[in-house]
């Protein structure tokens, strides 16, 4: 349920509605929004009786949120949210590149990486310290080392900093360290890191489960929301389906979908999607004409030598083409407008 407060509501009357929502058992929880006031009821069991809030002075209307999630809802939330790391702001329009390596391999690399994608455009350096291999005799990444190292990139270029956190025994160190933290698609549904993640001071970007429908995937935002993180950015990076000419299926319909049902920006990752070198750039392609608010791009400058994902990792000039093609192509969409 939402209680919309009248335009002219005061901060009084406000703090008298959460204080009676809360006196009802229930949770209180005030959706920032630039055209209305509006408090979120939450942990109800059951229907919430309408008449208790409604003629309350200040309050303007309930309405029901039919979906169940409630936070990330539109229904909730009409605006677009905006994720912001200082000057970087993800769902503003731009879309905001995040590339680099898949795993933090050594300081040399990633100042080298980090300088030419930087130059190509991108915003964020992305790249893992701690890495979930599906072999434990893989690369398992640097840890603490490789966090170093990012926060180094960070120094040099300016680039916001984009890194994977695993558990929740890691959880404060990665914060530390980073400007997002990164859920990975094999965590998407492991719900003590998604409320710790709703603690953070951080924004979150939380990768679909590859087996996830959007429904549960919207329903882990929820988790974090839930706990009091609203900066939360949503990647589709592919889903497992019965193609073997990818290493999974970007999934670009529901792109359309979270837009519709949520107000949270999306974004793509096509090189997890795609798995080939060859399919990443099409594939960015593609997300930048559906209008994402950013991608996230494996790039490397030795691929044949890369701890992880090399084959699907392109090459720097490659990004610096790729990059500039994926602003024209959303440019373009941008200015004809909506069929
Ligand atoms: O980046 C994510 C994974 O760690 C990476 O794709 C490697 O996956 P793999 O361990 O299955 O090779
Ligand atoms: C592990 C990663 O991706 P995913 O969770 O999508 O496999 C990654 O981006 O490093």
């Amino acid at each position: 349920m939402l209680l919309v407060m009248k335009q002219n509501a005061t901060q009084d009357q406000i703090d008298d509605v959460i204080e009676r929502i809360e006196a009802a058992g229930f949770t209180a929880r005030p959706i920032p929004g630039g055209h209305r006031t509006a408090i979120g009821i939450l942990h109800n069991q059951g229907a919430v009786d309408p008449a208790r809030f409604q003629g309350l002075p200040g309050v303007k209307e309930l309405i029901p949120v039919t979906r169940p999630y409630k936070l990330v809802s539109r229904e909730t939330k009409p605006e677009n949210t905006v994720v912001r790391m200082g000057d970087v702001a993800i769902g503003e329009g731009k879309p905001v590149l995040m590339a680099g390596p898949c795993a933090v391999e050594s300081l040399e690399q990633c100042m080298a990486i980090g300088k030419s994608v930087k130059e190509s455009g991108a915003e964020m350096f992305r790249g893992g310290a701690f890495k979930p291999r599906t072999s434990p005799y893989s690369f398992q990444g640097l840890g603490e080392e490789g966090l170093k190292i990012l926060a180094a990139v960070r120094e040099e270029t300016g680039l916001k900093i984009v890194t994977e956190v695993m558990d929740n025994e890691t959880f404060d160190l990665v914060e530390e360290y980073s400007d997002m933290v990164q859920i990975g698609t094999r965590n998407m549904q492991n719900f003590a890191l998604l409320r710790r993640a709703g603690l953070a001071k951080k924004p979150v970007m939380l990768k679909r489960g590859m087996s996830a429908t959007i429904d549960e995937w919207l329903m882990a935002a929820e988790y974090i929301m839930e706990r009091g993180n609203d900066q939360i950015v949503l990647c589709e990076r592919g889903i497992r389906t019965f193609a073997m000419h990818s290493r999974n299926t970007l999934d670009l319909s529901a792109i359309t979908v979270v837009r519709k049902e949520s107000h949270l920006p999306i974004i793509t990752d096509p090189s997890h999607a795609g798995g080939h070198r060859c399919q990443v750039g099409p594939l960015a392609r593609a997300s930048a004409a559906m209008g994402v608010d950013g991608m996230m791009i494996e790039v490397h400058n030795d691929p044949a030598a890369a701890l992880s994902d090399g084959g699907q990792s392109l090459y720097p000039h490659q990004f610096s083409k790729l990059a500039q093609q994926i602003f024209d192509i959303h440019d373009l969409v941008r200015t004809q407008g909506e069929i």
